[in-house]
């Protein structure tokens, strides 16, 4: 797609504001976060170095660093109320909507009473969403009663444990806290762009991640690496993956995890989980899934000149972590929540109502006939 035009429909290539948090394919594919491009981050720092950035301003010092992350780590737990409302939503729900659910049920428990409090409503999300989709999947699937409050240092770390009951191996780990990194910023995407028009009606921070979760969870956006994972499953091997792949081009299907409303050439993102996705596919003894992946990704490029984004090779790599593939979007919002919310305070401190115009399309003026006449 490296011709692709910006312009047209869905406001694409329209300014809709500013931002001092994110580039997005400024230079055809680069992505930065706050000045820093992703790779320098993703080879340097963790997570919450990521998030203390975002949400803060600058990268934090050794001292801020741990200060930070003990503080996250002390808002692992649930209150008793928001673990009764989790309990009480079926386990064929879809984890997108607990996570819709979780976020606005603590706002209804630990409301934000005014911005002064935007930083810790904000901390409070990170360190507890994890927590949230964990307890409400092993209550439902697995009956059982979870403790939240793990001593892991890593969000990342953290949420396999939970999931698992165990802690993840130093590769999962790595693996996990690489892919928060990738997911954590991305500028004036449909979510976050959700939660600026929230906030621009100065609405509560819940309020404004509640929305943004709603629109995340679409397989245009974040839902596009659970659709990725449905289709390389079944794909036998390569073979396959290019037969499966020319029916459904020849059929106009959208191929989920490719293609991008901005980049024109490729996403950064997708080197970074691909590599990860072939190291776990070695460490599993079963490389299948990266391999029709891979298949996939050069026949998109032959035919149709388009690239794999950040949803695609996420797909295999969680999988082989042993991740639910109906997590896959909640693990997205336990990261963007850091995105989010620092575009939540960037709207705040610059604000003006979001409120474009439409051009009417509709009927000409016309008068009410009496309801027997019509
Ligand atoms: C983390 C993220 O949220 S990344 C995005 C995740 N979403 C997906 O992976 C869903 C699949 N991809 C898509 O639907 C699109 O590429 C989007 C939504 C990401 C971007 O949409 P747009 O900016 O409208 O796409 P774009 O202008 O590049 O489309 C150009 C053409 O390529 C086609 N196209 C784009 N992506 C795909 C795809 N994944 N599969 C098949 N065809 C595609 C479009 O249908 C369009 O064809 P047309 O000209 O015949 O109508
Ligand atoms: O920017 C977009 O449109 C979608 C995306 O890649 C993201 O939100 O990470």
């Amino acid at each position: 797609m490296t011709d692709k035009k910006l312009s047209g429909a869905g406001l694409r290539g329209q300014s809709a504001g500013e931002t001092a948090l994110s580039t997005v394919g400024k230079s055809g594919s680069g992505l930065t976060y706050r000045g820093y491009d992703l790779k320098d981050l993703a080879d340097n720092v963790c997570f919450e170095e990521v998030a203390y950035l975002i949400l803060k301003g600058e990268l934090p010092n050794q001292q801020q660093l741990n200060e930070y992350v003990i503080k996250l780590k002390s808002l692992r737990g649930l209150p008793t109320a928001l673990k009764e409302v989790l309990e009480r939503i079926p386990a064929d729900t879809h984890p997108m909507d607990v996570m819709r659910t979780g976020c606005s049920m603590l706002g209804n428990l630990e409301p934000e009473h005014s911005f002064n409090e935007q930083n810790e409503a904000a901390d409070r999300l990170l360190a507890a969403f994890p927590s949230i989709i964990c307890y409400w999947y092993r209550f439902s699937h697995d009956g059982v009663r979870i403790e939240t409050e793990t001593d892991d240092e890593h969000i990342g770390a953290h949420f396999l444990h939970l999931l698992h009951s165990k802690k993840p191996s130093d590769l999962h780990a790595k693996v996990m806290d690489s892919s928060l990194i990738l997911y954590a910023e991305h500028e004036f995407n449909a979510s976050t762009f959700t939660g600026r028009v929230c906030a621009s009606t100065l609405s509560d921070m819940h309020s404004c991640v509640t929305g943004a979760i709603g629109s995340l969870r679409g397989p245009l956006h974040g839902g596009a690496n659970e659709a990725a994972m449905a289709l390389i499953e079944n794909l036998k091997d390569e073979q396959d993956a290019r037969d499966t792949l020319a029916g459904m081009l020849a059929r106009k299907d959208k191929i989920m995890g490719f293609g991008h409303a901005i980049y024109r050439e490729s996403d950064p993102r997708n080197a970074i989980i691909k590599s990860w996705s072939e190291q776990l596919a070695a460490d599993f003894g079963d490389d299948r899934l990266y391999r029709v992946s891979v298949a996939c990704e050069s026949i998109m490029w032959e035919q149709k000149k388009l690239f794999c984004n950040a949803d695609f090779f996420h797909a295999s790599a969680y999988h082989y972590m042993g991740i639910p593939t109906e997590l896959f979007t909640p693990i997205f919002v336990c990261s963007r929540l850091t995105g989010w919310a620092a575009h939540v305070m960037e709207q705040r401190s610059n604000n003006r109502i979001i409120r474009p115009s439409a051009d009417y399309v509709g009927e000409e003026p016309r008068r009410v006939k009496p309801i027997a006449e019509r």
